[in-house]
Formats: C-alpha cells, structure tokens, sequence
C-alpha cells in the first residue's frame, strides 16, 4: 500500500522527547505512522520487551512488523503500530483487551468442542514515542498469508470447497464475537490470514478489529456518523445505515462467499462503488429477492445451500441473534455434498475442471451473470429501520478520533459552490487513493461537529424514520425504495461526503466532515442535489447579503431532517423546484426574509429541490 509519508530514520521510543502529535501527510488530515526500524525495542504496560524485526504489512494507517520477545530469536508476533491519535487501533486494541482473552476464547473451544479458533488475542500493548510523535502499539501472534493472495492468484476465486470451509471458520469467529456482545464489520480476504506453520494451514484467522463495536439489541436506529462504514463492496445493508447488527456481519460474509466463488458481485460489475448510496441501493434491491438475484449471478446454478444461507440471513431481524448451526449446516452440507472434509489444510489452489474436483466455481468475474443479476433484482427491498445504539462511552480511555481520510482540502469545500454540478466522481479523485481506511471515531470521542447536529437532533432521533438515509427516510419502508428517494434517480445519485471515501477493497470508515469554520457566519446545509443526495453535506457558503434579506430571521424554527425533506419531495409528482429554507436555532421563523429570499431564488436553482440553512455559532 502506498505511504504518504516518508519514512524516517527510525528510532526507537525516546521517553525523554516529548510527544508531538503524529504528522498528516500532505493533503491528507490523518497521521500516517512514524517507520519502526529494525532491531527497536518496544516496552509494552507490562514491561515486557519486544524486538521490532521486518515490516510484513501495512494496513490503512498502521504498519505491522514481525517481533520477538526481547532477547528470543523468534519472530512469533507481530506489532502492529499506529499513530496515537488514531481511532481503529484504539477501539482494536479495546476490543482484544476485554473480549478476546486467550481464557475466553479456551472456553468456547471448550464448550463447542473446537480444536481450534480463528479468533486472535492481544499479547501485549503499550505506547512508545517515535520520532518524536507518540504511537500505540499492540503486540499478537504472528499468521500466516492472507488470502487476499490466493484470491489473487487464482483469478479472483478460490476453491469452492475451501469457501465453505472459510465459512464455517468465520461463523465459528463470529459466534464468538457475538457472545461478547461485538460485531467484527469488516470481513474480507485480506483480513483473513492463515495460521503459521504446518499445522496452520488448515485454520484461518480473522483480523483487524479496528471497526468492531456493540450490535444493537433494542430499537434500530440509522446513524448518520456510521453510514457506510466498512469495506464498500461487502458492507453489510445495516452498515450502509450506520447501524451495528449480527445479521449484518453474516450479510458481509455471504456477500465475500459470492466473491470467493468467482462471481463479480453486482454493485461492483456495475462501477458502483463510488457512491455507497447506489451500492447500497443495489444491495437493497438484490436481497429483495436473493434466491433470484442468486440464480442470475451462478448460471450454473448449484448455489442452492448458498441460497438458504443468504435467504435466512435476509430473514433476519436487527436485534435476533443468528442461528450459527442452522448457517454452519449449510456449508457443510454443501461440503459433504461434494465430498470434501473439513478437515487438514484448506486448499487454495485451483485444480482444472472436472466433476469431481475442488473447483466448482464457475469462472472468474462475470460481468454478463452480475448485470443479469442486477436485472433480475427485484424493484426495491423494504426493510424495517428501527432502536439503539450501544455506545462505548464505557472505554476507560476517551478514545482518539479517526481523522478524516480521504476527505479533500477542506479550503475548497468550504468555499464550494451549492451548485448541483458538483461531481462526487471528480471529489473522489482529489482524495487519496491510498488509504485503507476512513473511521467513524469511536464513541467516546468528541462530539461530531455540525454536520451531523441535524441527524442527531433530538427531532431527527424521535424517529428512526427521519433519522435513516437522508434522502428517503420519510418511512422505513420508503426508505429502501429508490422512487421514493428520489423522483429521478436514474438521472444522478450521489453523496459527495461519502463518495469521497469509497475505495475499492478498503475499509471506509465515515467522519465528521465538517471543516472548521472560516468566518463567523457559517451557514450548515443539508440538501438534496438533482435526486439522491445521501449524505448530511456540508457546504460552506459565502453569502452575499441581499436586499432586505436579514442574517438572522428570528423566530421559532427547527431543523429539517433529511427524511422530512424526502417526505415532502415524495409527495410531490414531479421533482420540487421550490428551495425551502429552515432555521435551526430558535430565533429563526419560516417565511423570515432569509427564507423568503431562498424561495425567491429557486427559480435559479431548479435542481435543489429543498435545502436547509442552519446557522451555528462559534
Ligand atoms: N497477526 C498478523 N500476522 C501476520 N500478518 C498480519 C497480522 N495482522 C496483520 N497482518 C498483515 O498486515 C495487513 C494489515 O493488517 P490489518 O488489516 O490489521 O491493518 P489495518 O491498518 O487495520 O488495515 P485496513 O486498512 O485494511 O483496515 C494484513 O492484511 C496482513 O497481511
């Protein structure tokens, strides 16, 4: 993965420095990590020594190094080093700490009568001082190979029997997780890595815990701050509303199964992955009716335990905890099927076709299946966003932010223009193409900024409806329906904020956005752009002061949700040309002259078809 930032001469931890903060790299407004060189010693809480041997990864903002206790020559573990302020790292080392004991995980062997577990524990963990800049480490067991690398090689597919046995791995790590009330949320191929050694080779592991945090048990609530959250293509349709849930890290992994397979999933033959609004939208609409959308992607149609698996995991409610048996029958059902056993290494090469070989995939990506797939896709899903978020505000540490990743400078944006020109496209490409990772910060962290006041509003959180998807979230039910988040869809779709973060294959990780205020007068919008704005977009305008038009109307006004604003839109036949204009605070009255003025100027903004102007103070 490319680095932002130089490298430097490393140094090891020089307490008698102080601390700067991590540098950002240019253009970007997180810190990149300070490079360990080889042969640093780090001291971890415990006062354990570790010897820092050769980089084996680099992940969004960390670097991992292979280490060995000081004074041993084996390399057995592994240090993975962030900057301090980094978030993921923060909430990883958090979740390792108080879930995931080597006791703990002991027991659930015990008790499911499992040699072994691809669930990771923490070694150790300290902070060091880098070049000055203070730095989190943990320290784990050292894996193999990611299977990233066999994907790869094999053109983009793996053995089929070694995706159900992968499978049954992975709902044994999430059974775990779950028990411990978390969800992983970030499950792919590169984050699954073999054990080491002989014996290794026939368990993988999960890692990166960087996006783990509580499910939610009561009421589903659509967090604005978490929308999208993820690696783009498997982002569960929970994920794509901010919301934590089982069912959802069952969705990320049927949707990586499809992949393994060889099968291009939908959004991605489609370009979608830009805009997580159309993913999520096409994701919506193919699990609608999954057994179809299956049947159009696998021609050769023997995906029927695959099937079951993704009907049942569609099924799902929020809160329901999922029957691991009843998924893990599936797969080994399948597996007895074709005669594998699930049992020595997991075989990643593939073998040529016959009939009774271990490939069963069909070929490699396949365009002409995922669009007919895509066609096959029923209209719109419905799905039921309704309770509540757990929060980590329990973390014994205020948990550091995730600084924005692939958000563009923020001087021009927050001169940008609201013109309905702007290509989220060519926002996207003023943002780093190297970055893993965007993050929600943690709970715990400072408070998000303005752009996510009005989702959060106490109006916007009375009901799950208007705190969904900003652009259609007038109902739960509307809400996954395209017509109804915008009149014309088909025409442009896009949510600039959150564009800005899709990368293929990478963790996203949704911001706050919002760029400090510049001038005293920093007015917040929330708008729908054309047809499908999906995000709380802020844009900072300089306003001319018009005619008779007064800076603060004074009277009673309130935020206008996104969903308020869809609602109203909806009602209307055809796209809304009228520009509405809400005050936040209580000095502001519809029909002010600020409004009035707004109104007036629709006729010159035919494609906003509703914006809300809230003005905060400094
Ligand atoms: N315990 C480990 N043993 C061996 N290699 C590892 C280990 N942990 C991570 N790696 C390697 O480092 C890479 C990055 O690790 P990880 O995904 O944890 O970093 P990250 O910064 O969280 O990445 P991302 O940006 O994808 O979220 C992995 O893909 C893997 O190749």
């Amino acid at each position: 993965m490319p680095r932002a930032v130089k490298p430097k001469t490393a140094a090891g931890p020089s307490p008698a420095k102080k601390a700067a903060p991590a540098k950002k790299a240019k253009g970007k407004l997180y810190a990149m990590p300070e490079k360990l060189k080889e042969g640093t010693v780090l001291q971890d809480l415990a006062k354990g020594k570790w010897c820092i041997g050769p980089s084996i990864g680099i992940g969004g903002f960390g670097e991992i190094y292979a280490a060995a206790r000081a004074g041993e020559k084996n390399y057995d573990a592994v240090v993975k080093c962030e900057p301090h302020g980094n978030g993921p790292l923060f909430v990883e080392m958090h979740f390792y700490l108080r879930n995931a004991k080597q006791d703990d995980i002991k027991q659930f062997k015990q008790q499911r009568g499992l040699k072994t577990l691809g669930m990771p524990y923490i070694l150790a963990s300290g902070s060091a001082v880098v070049n000055g800049q203070k730095h989190r480490f943990i320290v784990m067991p050292r894996y193999g190979s990611d299977i990233s690398k066999f994907f790869k090689e094999n053109d983009k597919r793996l053995p089929e029997g070694t995706v159900y046995r992968l499978a049954l791995q992975m709902l044994d790590v999430y059974q775990f997780m779950h028990s411990t009330g978390y969800v992983h949320a970030d499950l792919k191929a590169a984050n699954i890595l073999l054990g080491q050694g002989k014996a290794g080779a026939a368990q993988a592991y999960l890692v990166d815990f960087g996006l783990a945090s509580h499910f939610v048990t009561g009421e589903f609530k659509p967090d604005p701050k978490k929308m999208h959250n993820g690696t783009i293509e498997y982002t569960s349709r929970d994920a794509h509303l901010g919301v934590p849930t089982r069912r959802a890290d069952l969705e990320i992994l049927g949707y990586n199964i499809i992949e393994w397979l060889g099968v291009e999933l939908p959004w991605v033959t489609q370009k979608l992955l830009a805009v997580p609004l159309k993913v999520q939208n096409a994701k919506e609409a193919f699990i609608e009716d999954v057994g179809a959308a299956l049947k159009a992607l696998f021609s050769n149609g023997c995906r029927f335990l695959l099937g079951e698996y993704m009907k049942y995991v569609a099924k799902l409610k929020h809160n329901e905890e999922p029957d691991y048996d009843k998924c893990r029958n599936w797969f080994s059902t399948a597996l007895k099927q074709m005669k594998i056993p699930n049992t020595g290494d997991l075989d990643f090469k593939i073998k040529p076709q016959s009939s009774s070989n271990n490939n069963h995939s069909p070929p490699g990506t396949s365009k002409a299946t995922a669009t007919a797939a895509a066609a096959a896709a029923p209209k719109r899903a419905k799905r039921v966003a309704s309770p509540d978020i757990i929060s980590d505000s329990d973390e014994e540490e205020e948990a550091p932010r995730r600084k924005p990743q692939a958000k563009a400078s923020p001087a021009p944006r927050r001169n940008a223009k609201v013109t309905p020109t702007i290509s989220p496209r060519k926002r996207y490409a003023e943002t780093s193409p190297t970055q893993k990772r965007v993050k929600t910060e943690p709970n715990g962290t400072p408070k998000p900024r303005a752009t996510h006041r009005a989702a959060a509003s106490p109006r916007a959180r009375a009901s799950p409806r208007a705190a969904a998807s900003p652009t259609a979230r007038a109902s739960p039910r509307s809400a996954a329906s395209p017509k109804a988040r915008t009149p014309n869809a088909a025409s442009a779709s896009f949510s600039p904020a959150l564009s800005l973060r899709a990368k293929h294959g990478k963790t996203v990780v949704n911001d706050d956005l919002t760029p400090k205020p510049r001038s005293n007068k920093t007015y917040e919008f929330n708008f729908e752009l054309d047809v499908s704005m999906d995000a709380n977009v802020i844009v900072n305008v300089k306003r001319k002061k018009k005619a008779g038009a007064k800076d603060q109307p004074t009277g009673e006004g309130d935020v206008k949700t996104p969903s308020s604003r869809s609602l109203a839109s909806s009602k209307e036949d055809t796209p809304v040309t009228r520009v509405n204009l809400r005050k936040v605070n209580a000095e502001g009255v519809p029909g002010s002259p600020l409004a009035a003025a707004a109104s007036s100027s629709s006729s010159r903004s035919p494609r906003t078809p509703a914006v809300t102007v809230r003005k905060y103070r400094r």
